[in-house]
């Protein structure tokens, strides 16, 4: 049995952990996947490159509003997709040919489990392969749930892991969930021309949002989407292709494609992370403290496999903290995971960071509410935006910011002063107040809904 120093499992954000800090160490990287993970190959990247192809067909299609007349002749589906993959691909083998390339890393092409402690086991194409380390890191992500009505129906079903991949458009799809992925993939399809459907359990998209956000996001999406709210599959009939989708309601939905998007779970259970002392909460996820360490000596863990917060940003942080802790072990650093900005790329974008309204009330937090419609604002003129705001929530007495939502165009890039402003503590109406803000640019929403908390 070989014996590393380090071992990473997971060539997504753990890839980012070995720097030429680890040149002088024997280190070993397990991917049962292209390198780059599941942001670089089926997440994050090619999902938003996809939406941006969605946006310049909406773009076309609303371009008459400008008194610019244009028609949309076609989507290439086909060059859509390979516009994205084309150059994913090339970047996931590169940075694969990169790591065999250094002499002191071993890249293991196999599935993984743990089958002792610090021990474990490879399932290559040559058969299993045993390693032992001192230390390890799981940085084995997550994979999409599938609900058991559409896995038992032994019909096809599509998940971001292959949706983005298709060979052709279907004309109708059904996506069951209303979440982050459901909504995303959602607009980029619908752009495209397919009639979409989406079945979610609760009463609203993206449900966790704050609620003004659900209310407007929702009621946009009822003019884009089929919307069965508050509603859950039974199960799946008819042939792959032709299918029927039966909600609980007794209704069905006919549709060419099934996409599931109702959530993901940590590999925490096909690692067998328990074999290694490793534990995990009652979802799966692995325990760490806060340097990123478990309960196993030695090992540590990143990513969608321990967070609670899913996102790459994250991910990308808990790497860089394991990395300095695996090579500092007498000067640890801490992951934090306060101030925690997301953004969701749909038709209109989304942005967030902090609490929502309904927490804010719901912890009996005196707060005061800012508040600006783009329409407010001169650049929300020349985008003839109608249902944009950007809404800031403060503690009274310090006017430190306790959270912030945006909507609108542009809200991923909006939102980045205000996540500055809560993450440095600092006076709102400070921020509005101190800085110039240029003219007319849309940071005005901001700077007005930072104003408005004044008033
Ligand atoms: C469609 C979609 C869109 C997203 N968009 C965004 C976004 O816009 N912004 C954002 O911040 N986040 C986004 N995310 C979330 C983001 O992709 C993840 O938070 C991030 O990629 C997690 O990184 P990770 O390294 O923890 O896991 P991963 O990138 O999933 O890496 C885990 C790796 O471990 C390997 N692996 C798993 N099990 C084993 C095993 N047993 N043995 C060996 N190898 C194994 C897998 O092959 C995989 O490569 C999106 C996710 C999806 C699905
Ligand atoms: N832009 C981004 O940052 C981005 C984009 C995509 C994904 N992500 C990450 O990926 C994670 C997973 O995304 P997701 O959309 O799969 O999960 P999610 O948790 O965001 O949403 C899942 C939705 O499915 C619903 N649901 C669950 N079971 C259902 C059922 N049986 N029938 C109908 N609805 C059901 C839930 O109520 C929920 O609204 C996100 O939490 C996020 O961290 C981030």
């Amino acid at each position: 049995m070989r014996t590393h120093d380090v071992v990473v499992i997971g060539a997504g954000s753990g890839n980012a952990v070995i720097d030429e800090g680890f040149s002088s160490l024997d280190v070993a990287i397990v991917a049962d996947g292209p390198f780059g993970g599941t942001c670089l190959n089926r997440g994050c990247i090619p999902s938003k490159m996809l939406i941006r192809a969605a946006e310049v067909a909406d773009t076309v299609r609303d371009a008459g509003r400008y008194g610019v007349d244009a028609r949309l002749s076609g989507v290439r589906w086909r060059d859509v997709r390979d516009r994205i993959f084309g150059r994913l691909d090339e970047q996931s083998a590169q940075g694969r040919q990169g790591r065999e390339d250094e002499q002191n890393i071993t890249v293991y092409d196999g599935t993984a489990r743990f089958v002792g402690s610090h021990r474990l086991r490879i399932e290559t194409a040559d058969g299993p392969v045993d390693v032992t380390a001192e230390r390890f890191v799981i940085a084995a992500g997550g994979r999409p749930v599938v609900p058991p009505p559409v896995a038992e129906s032994g019909l096809p079903y599509e998940t971001s892991d292959t949706v983005m991949r298709l060979d052709e458009l279907p004309r109708t799809m059904v996506v069951v969930g209303g979440g982050y992925i459901a909504a995303e993939l959602a607009t980029a399809f619908s752009a495209f021309g397919v009639d979409v459907s989406i079945v979610e359990q609760t009463s609203a998209l993206l449900a966790g949002q704050d609620e003004d956000v659900v209310e407007t996001f929702t009621s946009e999406a009822r003019k884009r989407f089929d919307l069965h709210l508050g509603r859950e599959v039974v199960g799946v009939e008819g042939q792959p292709g032709a299918l029927q989708v039966k909600l609980d309601d007794g209704s069905m939905l006919a549709a060419e494609l099934l996409l599931v998007a109702v959530g993901r779970q940590p590999n925490s259970d096909r690692l067998a992370v328990d074999k290694t002392g490793v534990e995990t909460t009652e979802d799966g996820r692995v325990v760490v403290d806060e340097y990123q360490r478990t309960a196993a000596d030695g090992i540590f863990a990143l990513g969608d496999i321990c967070t609670p917060v899913p996102l790459k940003h994250v991910a990308n942080r808990e790497a860089e903290v394991v990395s300095h802790n695996l090579k500092h072990p007498d000067d640890l650093i801490r992951a934090a995971h306060d101030v925690v900005p997301s953004a969701i790329f749909t038709r209109p974008q989304i942005a967030a960071v902090g609490l929502t309204e309904q927490e804010c009330r719901d912890r009996k937090l005196a707060h005061r509410i800012g508040k600006t419609a783009y329409a407010d604002v001169a650049y929300g003129w020349a985008l003839e935006d109608e249902t944009g705001f950007c809404k800031v929530i403060a503690e009274p007495d310090t006017g430190k910011l306790l959270g912030a939502h945006i909507v609108g165009p542009q809200a991923a890039t909006l939102i980045q002063p205000l996540v500055l402003a809560m993450t440095l503590g600092l006076d709102a109406t400070a921020v509005a107040n101190t800085p110039y803000w240029p003219h007319p640019a849309l940071t005005e929403v901001v700077e007005n809904a930072l104003l408005d908390l004044a008033d």
